[in-house]
Protein backbone atom coordinates (compact mmCIF):
# COMPACT_ATOMS: atom_id res chain seq x y z
CA UNK A 1 0.00 0.00 0.00
CA UNK A 2 1.10 3.44 -0.75
CA UNK A 3 0.53 5.98 2.18
CA UNK A 4 1.71 9.24 3.52
CA UNK A 5 2.27 10.48 6.98
CA UNK A 6 2.00 14.11 8.02
CA UNK A 7 4.50 15.28 10.67
CA UNK A 8 7.77 13.05 11.26
CA UNK A 9 8.48 13.27 14.60
CA UNK A 10 8.34 10.66 17.74
CA UNK A 11 4.85 8.73 16.76
CA UNK A 12 5.18 9.32 12.43
CA UNK A 13 9.21 8.23 12.07
CA UNK A 14 8.46 5.45 13.97
CA UNK A 15 5.15 4.20 12.38
CA UNK A 16 6.65 5.25 8.67
CA UNK A 17 9.67 2.96 9.33
CA UNK A 18 8.11 0.65 10.70
CA UNK A 19 5.29 0.17 7.96
CA UNK A 20 7.89 0.14 5.50
CA UNK A 21 9.48 -2.59 6.93
CA UNK A 22 6.20 -4.22 6.97
CA UNK A 23 6.53 -3.54 2.99
CA UNK A 24 4.67 -0.49 2.83
CA UNK A 25 5.57 2.59 0.37
CA UNK A 26 5.56 5.41 2.87
CA UNK A 27 6.32 9.08 2.27
CA UNK A 28 6.48 11.33 5.63
CA UNK A 29 5.57 15.02 4.98
CA UNK A 30 7.13 17.31 7.48
CA UNK A 31 8.12 21.45 7.70
CA UNK A 32 11.27 20.06 9.02
CA UNK A 33 13.50 20.36 6.12
CA UNK A 34 16.39 19.06 8.42
CA UNK A 35 13.96 16.30 9.70
CA UNK A 36 13.06 15.43 5.60
CA UNK A 37 17.06 15.04 4.54
CA UNK A 38 17.66 13.15 7.47
CA UNK A 39 15.33 10.18 6.56
CA UNK A 40 16.52 10.49 2.83
CA UNK A 41 19.87 9.87 3.81
CA UNK A 42 18.72 7.07 5.89
CA UNK A 43 19.38 8.45 9.40
CA UNK A 44 16.47 8.86 11.99
CA UNK A 45 15.76 12.08 13.28
CA UNK A 46 14.64 10.95 16.89
CA UNK A 47 16.36 8.38 19.10
CA UNK A 48 14.13 5.40 19.81
CA UNK A 49 15.81 1.61 20.20
CA UNK A 50 15.64 0.03 16.79
CA UNK A 51 14.53 3.11 14.91
CA UNK A 52 18.18 3.93 13.66
CA UNK A 53 18.66 0.43 11.87
CA UNK A 54 15.05 0.62 10.43
CA UNK A 55 15.80 3.79 8.79
CA UNK A 56 18.70 2.93 7.54
CA UNK A 57 17.53 0.58 5.56
CA UNK A 58 14.19 1.44 4.21
CA UNK A 59 15.40 5.71 4.70
CA UNK A 60 15.63 6.47 0.45
CA UNK A 61 13.75 3.58 -0.73
CA UNK A 62 10.95 2.40 0.48
CA UNK A 63 10.62 5.56 3.20
CA UNK A 64 11.21 9.02 1.83
CA UNK A 65 10.30 12.17 3.36
CA UNK A 66 9.39 15.62 1.92
CA UNK A 67 8.52 18.82 2.45
CA UNK A 68 6.06 19.17 0.04
CA UNK A 69 2.03 17.83 0.61
CA UNK A 70 1.34 16.90 -2.74
CA UNK A 71 3.20 13.79 -2.40
CA UNK A 72 -0.21 12.24 -0.66
CA UNK A 73 -1.67 12.68 -4.52
CA UNK A 74 0.60 9.24 -4.75
CA UNK A 75 -1.16 7.37 -2.20
CA UNK A 76 -4.18 5.90 -0.64
CA UNK A 77 -4.35 7.04 2.64
CA UNK A 78 -2.44 10.00 5.23
CA UNK A 79 -2.15 10.02 8.67
CA UNK A 80 -1.90 13.11 10.80
CA UNK A 81 0.87 12.47 12.94
CA UNK A 82 1.41 16.23 14.46
CA UNK A 83 1.81 17.86 17.66
CA UNK A 84 -1.26 18.44 20.56
CA UNK A 85 0.39 20.58 22.90
CA UNK A 86 -1.50 22.17 25.47
CA UNK A 87 -3.03 25.76 25.71
CA UNK A 88 -1.99 28.20 28.59
CA UNK A 89 -5.37 26.88 30.47
CA UNK A 90 -4.52 22.90 29.59
CA UNK A 91 -7.06 22.72 27.04
CA UNK A 92 -6.08 21.21 23.30
CA UNK A 93 -4.39 23.37 21.13
CA UNK A 94 -5.29 22.54 17.96
CA UNK A 95 -3.23 24.82 15.60
CA UNK A 96 -1.26 22.31 13.51
CA UNK A 97 -3.86 19.81 13.17
CA UNK A 98 -5.86 22.23 11.76
CA UNK A 99 -2.97 23.40 9.96
CA UNK A 100 -2.46 19.66 8.63
CA UNK A 101 -5.63 19.55 7.44
CA UNK A 102 -5.97 22.33 5.70
CA UNK A 103 -3.12 21.27 3.48
CA UNK A 104 -4.03 17.91 2.72
CA UNK A 105 -7.56 19.47 1.64
CA UNK A 106 -5.64 21.73 -0.27
CA UNK A 107 -3.43 19.24 -2.12
CA UNK A 108 -6.07 16.87 -2.37
CA UNK A 109 -7.85 19.54 -4.01
CA UNK A 110 -5.47 20.61 -6.37
CA UNK A 111 -5.62 17.20 -8.30
CA UNK A 112 -6.58 16.07 -12.13
CA UNK A 113 -6.16 12.67 -10.66
CA UNK A 114 -10.35 12.01 -10.68
CA UNK A 115 -9.17 8.93 -8.02
CA UNK A 116 -12.13 6.62 -7.92
CA UNK A 117 -11.68 6.02 -4.22
CA UNK A 118 -12.15 8.47 -1.72
CA UNK A 119 -8.52 9.44 -0.21
CA UNK A 120 -8.62 8.21 3.78
CA UNK A 121 -7.29 10.79 6.14
CA UNK A 122 -6.48 8.81 9.60
CA UNK A 123 -5.98 10.72 13.04
CA UNK A 124 -2.63 9.03 14.35
CA UNK A 125 -2.66 12.43 16.81
CA UNK A 126 -4.14 12.25 20.18
CA UNK A 127 -7.27 14.91 19.81
CA UNK A 128 -10.21 15.08 22.12
CA UNK A 129 -13.20 13.55 21.33
CA UNK A 130 -15.71 15.07 18.41
CA UNK A 131 -11.87 16.38 17.37
CA UNK A 132 -11.94 14.60 13.76
CA UNK A 133 -15.57 15.20 12.99
CA UNK A 134 -15.95 18.73 14.42
CA UNK A 135 -12.26 20.44 13.67
CA UNK A 136 -10.72 18.53 11.18
CA UNK A 137 -12.96 17.30 8.57
CA UNK A 138 -14.28 20.32 8.11
CA UNK A 139 -10.85 21.98 7.10
CA UNK A 140 -10.40 19.66 4.48
CA UNK A 141 -13.05 20.28 3.07
CA UNK A 142 -13.02 23.80 3.07
CA UNK A 143 -10.95 23.36 0.01
CA UNK A 144 -14.09 22.58 -2.09
CA UNK A 145 -14.00 19.06 -1.01
CA UNK A 146 -17.00 16.45 -0.33
CA UNK A 147 -16.69 14.42 2.43
CA UNK A 148 -17.51 10.63 1.82
CA UNK A 149 -17.01 11.52 -2.02
CA UNK A 150 -13.67 12.87 -2.08
CA UNK A 151 -12.16 11.86 1.46
CA UNK A 152 -13.18 10.00 4.33
CA UNK A 153 -11.38 10.76 7.96
CA UNK A 154 -10.91 8.13 10.78
CA UNK A 155 -9.06 7.67 13.90
CA UNK A 156 -6.19 5.44 14.47
CA UNK A 157 -4.69 6.29 17.81
CA UNK A 158 -1.53 5.23 18.83
CA UNK A 159 -0.08 3.15 22.13
CA UNK A 160 3.61 3.30 21.74
CA UNK A 161 6.03 4.63 24.47
CA UNK A 162 8.46 6.52 24.41
CA UNK A 163 11.76 4.34 24.49
CA UNK A 164 10.09 1.26 23.28
CA UNK A 165 8.36 2.86 20.58
CA UNK A 166 9.42 0.58 17.87
CA UNK A 167 8.75 -2.73 19.89
CA UNK A 168 5.38 -1.29 21.05
CA UNK A 169 4.06 -0.60 17.29
CA UNK A 170 4.64 -3.76 15.94
CA UNK A 171 3.25 -5.69 18.89
CA UNK A 172 0.58 -3.69 20.10
CA UNK A 173 -2.04 -4.84 22.72
CA UNK A 174 -4.76 -3.72 20.52
CA UNK A 175 -5.47 -1.29 17.27
CA UNK A 176 -8.11 0.77 17.61
CA UNK A 177 -10.05 1.57 14.06
CA UNK A 178 -12.22 4.66 14.96
CA UNK A 179 -14.84 4.91 11.11
CA UNK A 180 -17.80 5.44 10.16
CA UNK A 181 -17.41 3.74 6.38
CA UNK A 182 -16.91 0.51 5.61
CA UNK A 183 -14.50 1.60 3.11
CA UNK A 184 -12.44 4.03 5.80
CA UNK A 185 -12.31 0.69 8.09
CA UNK A 186 -11.03 -1.69 4.90
CA UNK A 187 -8.30 0.53 4.20
CA UNK A 188 -7.00 0.57 7.60
CA UNK A 189 -7.61 -3.93 7.73
CA UNK A 190 -5.32 -3.47 4.50
CA UNK A 191 -2.65 -1.51 6.52
CA UNK A 192 -2.34 -3.32 9.38
CA UNK A 193 -2.50 -6.71 7.74
CA UNK A 194 1.25 -6.97 7.68
CA UNK A 195 1.64 -6.10 11.48
CA UNK A 196 -0.72 -8.76 12.59
CA UNK A 197 0.39 -11.25 10.49
CA UNK A 198 4.23 -10.84 11.12
CA UNK A 199 3.44 -9.78 15.29
CA UNK A 200 3.86 -12.07 18.37
CA UNK A 201 0.41 -13.48 19.09
CA UNK A 202 -2.94 -12.12 17.86
CA UNK A 203 -3.43 -9.04 18.13
CA UNK A 204 -7.35 -7.60 18.40
CA UNK A 205 -9.20 -5.05 16.26
CA UNK A 206 -11.07 -2.79 18.64
CA UNK A 207 -13.42 -2.02 15.06
CA UNK A 208 -15.71 1.49 16.77
CA UNK A 209 -17.12 5.02 15.74
CA UNK A 210 -14.51 7.83 15.78
CA UNK A 211 -15.11 9.81 18.58
CA UNK A 212 -15.40 6.46 20.72
CA UNK A 213 -11.31 6.05 19.37
CA UNK A 214 -10.58 9.13 20.00
CA UNK A 215 -11.75 8.93 23.62
CA UNK A 216 -10.22 5.24 23.84
CA UNK A 217 -6.87 6.93 23.33
CA UNK A 218 -7.77 9.45 26.42
CA UNK A 219 -8.92 6.78 28.78
CA UNK A 220 -6.13 4.29 28.49
CA UNK A 221 -3.41 7.63 28.99
CA UNK A 222 -6.01 8.43 32.01
CA UNK A 223 -6.18 5.57 33.80
CA UNK A 224 -2.45 5.14 33.75
CA UNK A 225 -1.72 8.08 34.78
CA UNK A 226 -4.54 7.94 37.61
CA UNK A 227 -2.92 3.88 38.42
CA UNK A 228 0.29 5.84 39.58
CA UNK A 229 -1.21 8.44 41.01
CA UNK A 230 -3.52 5.84 43.40
CA UNK A 231 -0.52 3.89 43.68
CA UNK A 232 1.45 6.94 45.58
CA UNK A 233 -1.15 7.88 47.54
CA UNK A 234 -1.46 4.53 48.34
CA UNK A 235 2.66 4.43 49.05
CA UNK A 236 1.91 7.68 51.14
CA UNK A 237 -0.24 5.98 53.39
CA UNK A 238 2.63 3.55 53.61
CA UNK A 239 5.25 5.89 54.49
CA UNK A 240 2.98 6.95 57.19
CA UNK A 241 2.85 3.94 58.81
CA UNK A 242 6.31 2.63 58.04
CA UNK A 243 5.15 0.02 55.83
CA UNK A 244 6.93 -0.66 52.43
CA UNK A 245 4.88 0.38 49.69
CA UNK A 246 6.82 -2.14 46.87
CA UNK A 247 5.65 -4.60 48.84
CA UNK A 248 2.39 -3.64 48.63
CA UNK A 249 2.20 -2.89 45.50
CA UNK A 250 4.06 -6.64 44.34
CA UNK A 251 0.88 -8.24 46.27
CA UNK A 252 -1.85 -6.66 44.68
CA UNK A 253 -0.24 -6.95 41.32
CA UNK A 254 -0.72 -10.39 42.14
CA UNK A 255 -4.75 -9.98 41.68
CA UNK A 256 -5.24 -9.99 37.78
CA UNK A 257 -8.03 -7.65 38.15
CA UNK A 258 -5.02 -5.02 39.33
CA UNK A 259 -2.50 -6.05 37.38
CA UNK A 260 1.69 -5.78 38.13
CA UNK A 261 2.20 -2.56 36.00
CA UNK A 262 2.39 0.81 36.55
CA UNK A 263 2.51 0.26 40.06
CA UNK A 264 6.40 1.96 40.62
CA UNK A 265 5.09 4.38 43.63
CA UNK A 266 7.35 7.57 43.95
CA UNK A 267 7.73 11.35 42.61
CA UNK A 268 5.72 11.04 39.93
CA UNK A 269 4.39 10.99 36.42
CA UNK A 270 6.08 13.35 33.46
CA UNK A 271 6.73 13.19 29.85
CA UNK A 272 5.08 14.13 26.62
CA UNK A 273 1.88 13.14 27.15
CA UNK A 274 0.34 12.03 30.34
CA UNK A 275 0.33 15.50 31.68
CA UNK A 276 -0.72 17.42 28.28
CA UNK A 277 -3.46 14.63 28.03
CA UNK A 278 -5.07 14.69 31.30
CA UNK A 279 -5.17 18.41 31.36
CA UNK A 280 -6.94 18.26 27.63
CA UNK A 281 -9.70 16.09 28.67
CA UNK A 282 -9.98 17.76 31.97
CA UNK A 283 -10.29 20.53 30.39
CA UNK A 284 -12.97 19.39 27.36
CA UNK A 285 -14.71 17.68 29.71
CA UNK A 286 -15.30 20.85 31.90
CA UNK A 287 -16.43 22.46 28.72
CA UNK A 288 -19.30 19.97 28.53
CA UNK A 289 -19.78 20.64 32.05
CA UNK A 290 -18.79 17.81 33.59
CA UNK A 291 -15.83 18.71 36.23
CA UNK A 292 -13.81 14.88 36.61
CA UNK A 293 -12.83 14.78 40.29
CA UNK A 294 -11.00 11.52 39.73
CA UNK A 295 -8.70 12.69 37.03
CA UNK A 296 -7.99 16.39 38.82
CA UNK A 297 -7.57 14.33 42.11
CA UNK A 298 -4.63 11.84 40.36
CA UNK A 299 -3.41 15.72 38.99
CA UNK A 300 -3.29 17.24 42.00
CA UNK A 301 -1.63 14.40 43.83
CA UNK A 302 1.36 14.16 41.05
CA UNK A 303 1.94 17.72 41.57
CA UNK A 304 2.29 17.31 45.14
CA UNK A 305 4.85 14.41 45.12
CA UNK A 306 8.05 15.93 44.57
CA UNK A 307 7.46 18.68 47.49
CA UNK A 308 6.70 15.29 49.56
CA UNK A 309 10.41 14.22 48.27
CA UNK A 310 11.37 17.64 49.27
CA UNK A 311 10.39 17.86 52.70
CA UNK A 312 11.99 14.36 53.27
CA UNK A 313 15.27 15.93 52.78
CA UNK A 314 14.53 18.68 54.47
CA UNK A 315 13.97 16.32 57.87
CA UNK A 316 17.43 15.58 57.66
CA UNK A 317 19.44 18.65 56.20
CA UNK A 318 19.05 22.34 55.87
CA UNK A 319 19.73 22.71 52.21
CA UNK A 320 20.11 26.74 52.19
CA UNK A 321 24.01 26.80 50.69
CA UNK A 322 24.79 23.30 50.90
CA UNK A 323 25.56 20.83 47.52
CA UNK A 324 22.64 18.71 47.23
CA UNK A 325 23.50 15.79 44.12
CA UNK A 326 19.99 15.24 41.78
CA UNK A 327 20.52 12.11 40.36
CA UNK A 328 18.37 11.36 36.94
CA UNK A 329 16.52 14.14 35.08
CA UNK A 330 15.17 12.54 32.61
CA UNK A 331 11.49 11.92 32.80
CA UNK A 332 11.79 8.51 33.14
CA UNK A 333 15.15 5.92 32.63
CA UNK A 334 15.65 4.68 28.69
CA UNK A 335 15.12 8.38 27.45
CA UNK A 336 17.18 11.67 27.20
CA UNK A 337 13.32 13.78 26.88
CA UNK A 338 12.90 15.94 29.85
CA UNK A 339 9.33 17.48 29.07
CA UNK A 340 7.66 17.37 32.39
CA UNK A 341 10.03 16.24 33.97
CA UNK A 342 9.55 16.04 38.02
CA UNK A 343 13.43 17.06 37.85
CA UNK A 344 12.23 19.91 37.09
CA UNK A 345 10.30 20.77 40.52
CA UNK A 346 12.37 19.34 42.34
CA UNK A 347 15.12 21.17 41.16
CA UNK A 348 12.70 24.57 41.18
CA UNK A 349 12.20 23.65 45.02
CA UNK A 350 16.04 23.45 46.10
CA UNK A 351 16.60 26.91 44.08
CA UNK A 352 13.81 27.97 46.23
CA UNK A 353 15.76 26.43 49.78
CA UNK A 354 18.86 28.25 48.39
CA UNK A 355 20.72 24.84 47.78
CA UNK A 356 24.05 24.56 45.62
CA UNK A 357 22.46 22.03 43.05
CA UNK A 358 24.95 19.31 41.17
CA UNK A 359 22.96 17.06 38.53
CA UNK A 360 23.38 14.09 36.71
CA UNK A 361 21.47 11.99 34.33
CA UNK A 362 23.32 9.42 32.21
CA UNK A 363 21.71 11.05 28.90
CA UNK A 364 19.79 13.92 29.71
CA UNK A 365 22.06 16.14 30.99
CA UNK A 366 22.63 18.29 27.43
CA UNK A 367 18.88 19.10 27.26
CA UNK A 368 17.97 20.04 30.97
CA UNK A 369 21.44 22.84 30.45
CA UNK A 370 18.99 24.55 27.75
CA UNK A 371 16.92 24.99 30.16
CA UNK A 372 18.98 25.71 33.47
CA UNK A 373 22.28 26.35 32.50
CA UNK A 374 23.53 27.79 35.45
CA UNK A 375 23.21 24.36 37.65
CA UNK A 376 26.65 22.39 37.87
CA UNK A 377 26.45 18.98 35.86
CA UNK A 378 28.31 16.16 36.89
CA UNK A 379 29.60 13.56 34.31
CA UNK A 380 28.76 10.70 36.77
CA UNK A 381 26.73 9.97 39.49
CA UNK A 382 29.73 9.63 41.87
CA UNK A 383 31.05 13.13 41.31
CA UNK A 384 27.73 14.53 42.01
CA UNK A 385 27.64 12.47 45.50
CA UNK A 386 31.74 13.73 46.16
CA UNK A 387 31.02 16.58 48.68
CA UNK A 388 27.57 16.65 48.88
CA UNK A 389 25.38 17.16 51.75
CA UNK A 390 22.34 15.28 50.37
CA UNK A 391 21.15 13.46 47.34
CA UNK A 392 17.73 12.49 46.00
CA UNK A 393 17.15 9.92 43.04
CA UNK A 394 14.34 11.76 40.65
CA UNK A 395 14.40 9.00 37.53
CA UNK A 396 15.26 5.54 38.15
CA UNK A 397 17.80 4.75 35.83
CA UNK A 398 19.36 1.18 36.41
CA UNK A 399 22.89 2.41 36.87
CA UNK A 400 21.86 3.81 40.58
CA UNK A 401 21.14 0.84 41.98
CA UNK A 402 25.06 -0.27 41.51
CA UNK A 403 25.91 3.22 43.95
CA UNK A 404 27.51 1.93 46.78
CA UNK A 405 30.85 3.38 48.04
CA UNK A 406 30.20 6.65 46.51
CA UNK A 407 28.14 7.75 49.14
CA UNK A 408 31.29 7.79 51.48
CA UNK A 409 32.26 10.54 49.82
CA UNK A 410 29.28 12.50 50.21
CA UNK A 411 30.25 15.67 53.03
CA UNK A 412 26.46 14.13 55.30
CA UNK A 413 25.09 11.06 53.55
CA UNK A 414 21.34 11.56 53.39
CA UNK A 415 19.93 9.98 50.66
CA UNK A 416 15.72 10.62 49.53
CA UNK A 417 14.78 8.16 46.65
CA UNK A 418 12.29 9.14 44.92
CA UNK A 419 12.08 6.02 42.61
CA UNK A 420 13.08 3.14 44.76
CA UNK A 421 16.58 3.15 43.04
CA UNK A 422 19.08 2.78 45.64
CA UNK A 423 19.80 -0.06 47.72
CA UNK A 424 19.61 0.60 51.94
CA UNK A 425 22.88 0.27 53.57
CA UNK A 426 24.60 0.87 56.33
CA UNK A 427 26.36 4.69 56.75
CA UNK A 428 23.87 6.77 55.03
CA UNK A 429 20.71 8.08 56.01
CA UNK A 430 18.39 6.47 53.96
CA UNK A 431 14.35 7.73 53.02
CA UNK A 432 12.71 6.54 50.36
CA UNK A 433 9.40 8.58 48.99
CA UNK A 434 6.92 5.75 49.93
CA UNK A 435 8.68 2.83 51.83
N1 LIG B 1 5.56 10.83 21.59
C1 LIG B 1 4.89 9.71 21.84
O1 LIG B 1 5.47 8.73 22.35
C2 LIG B 1 3.44 9.60 21.53
C3 LIG B 1 2.72 10.67 21.02
N2 LIG B 1 1.40 10.55 20.70
C4 LIG B 1 0.67 11.67 20.10
O2 LIG B 1 1.12 11.81 18.73
C5 LIG B 1 1.07 13.18 18.33
C6 LIG B 1 2.42 13.59 17.77
O3 LIG B 1 3.35 13.53 18.83
P1 LIG B 1 4.93 13.46 18.58
O4 LIG B 1 5.24 12.56 17.44
O5 LIG B 1 5.54 13.20 19.91
O6 LIG B 1 5.21 14.98 18.13
P2 LIG B 1 6.59 15.60 17.61
O7 LIG B 1 6.61 17.00 18.09
O8 LIG B 1 7.72 14.68 17.93
O9 LIG B 1 6.45 15.59 16.00
C7 LIG B 1 5.58 16.39 15.28
C8 LIG B 1 6.21 16.74 13.91
O10 LIG B 1 5.26 17.50 13.16
C9 LIG B 1 5.97 18.47 12.39
N3 LIG B 1 5.03 19.53 11.96
C10 LIG B 1 4.50 20.54 12.70
N4 LIG B 1 3.62 21.24 11.95
C11 LIG B 1 3.58 20.65 10.72
C12 LIG B 1 2.83 20.88 9.54
N5 LIG B 1 1.93 21.88 9.45
N6 LIG B 1 3.03 20.07 8.48
C13 LIG B 1 3.91 19.05 8.54
N7 LIG B 1 4.65 18.78 9.63
C14 LIG B 1 4.49 19.57 10.71
C15 LIG B 1 7.08 18.91 13.32
O11 LIG B 1 8.14 19.49 12.57
C16 LIG B 1 7.47 17.58 14.00
O12 LIG B 1 8.52 16.93 13.30
C17 LIG B 1 0.60 13.95 19.56
O13 LIG B 1 -0.80 14.11 19.49
C18 LIG B 1 0.93 13.02 20.71
O14 LIG B 1 0.09 13.23 21.83
C19 LIG B 1 0.72 9.37 20.85
C20 LIG B 1 1.39 8.26 21.34
C21 LIG B 1 2.79 8.29 21.73
O1 LIG C 1 0.48 8.92 24.60
C1 LIG C 1 1.67 8.76 24.78
O2 LIG C 1 2.56 9.53 24.41
C2 LIG C 1 2.17 7.56 25.53
O3 LIG C 1 2.21 7.91 26.95
C3 LIG C 1 2.73 6.89 27.80
O4 LIG C 1 4.06 6.53 27.43
P1 LIG C 1 5.35 7.39 27.93
O5 LIG C 1 4.94 8.77 28.30
O6 LIG C 1 6.38 7.19 26.87
O7 LIG C 1 5.92 6.71 29.25
P2 LIG C 1 5.40 5.71 30.37
O8 LIG C 1 6.29 4.55 30.39
O9 LIG C 1 3.95 5.47 30.29
O10 LIG C 1 5.69 6.58 31.70
C4 LIG C 1 5.00 7.79 31.95
C5 LIG C 1 5.39 8.35 33.30
O11 LIG C 1 4.84 7.56 34.35
C6 LIG C 1 5.86 7.25 35.31
N1 LIG C 1 5.57 5.93 35.92
C7 LIG C 1 5.22 4.88 35.13
C8 LIG C 1 4.95 3.64 35.69
C9 LIG C 1 5.00 3.48 37.09
O12 LIG C 1 4.75 2.40 37.66
N2 LIG C 1 5.34 4.55 37.85
C10 LIG C 1 5.62 5.78 37.30
O13 LIG C 1 5.91 6.75 38.04
C11 LIG C 1 7.16 7.25 34.51
O14 LIG C 1 8.27 7.46 35.34
C12 LIG C 1 6.91 8.40 33.55
O15 LIG C 1 7.25 9.63 34.16
C13 LIG C 1 1.87 5.62 27.62
O16 LIG C 1 2.41 4.56 28.41
C14 LIG C 1 1.79 5.18 26.15
O17 LIG C 1 0.92 4.07 26.00
C15 LIG C 1 1.27 6.36 25.32
O18 LIG C 1 1.22 6.04 23.93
Amino acid sequence: MNLSIVGSGYVGTTVAACLADLGHEVVTIDIDEDIVDAINNGESPIHEPGLDELVAEHGGGRLRASTDYEEILDTELTMLALPTPSNDDGSIDLQFMEAGAASIGEALAGTENAAADPHLVVTKSTVVPNTTEDRLAPRIADAGLERGADFLVASNPEFQREGTAVADFLNPDKLVFGTDDDRATALLNDLYAPLREAADGDVPVVETGIAEAEMIKYANNTFLATKVSLINDIGNICKEFGVDAYEVADAIGLDDRIGEQFLRSGVGWGGSCFPKDTDAIIAAAQEQGYDPAVLSAAVELNDAQPERLLSLIDDHVDVSGKRIAVLGLAFKPGTDDIRNTRAVPVIEGLQERGADIVAYDPVATENMRERYPDIEYADSAAIALEGASGAVVVTGWDEFGALDAEFDEMAAPVVVDGRRSIKRRDGITYEGLTW
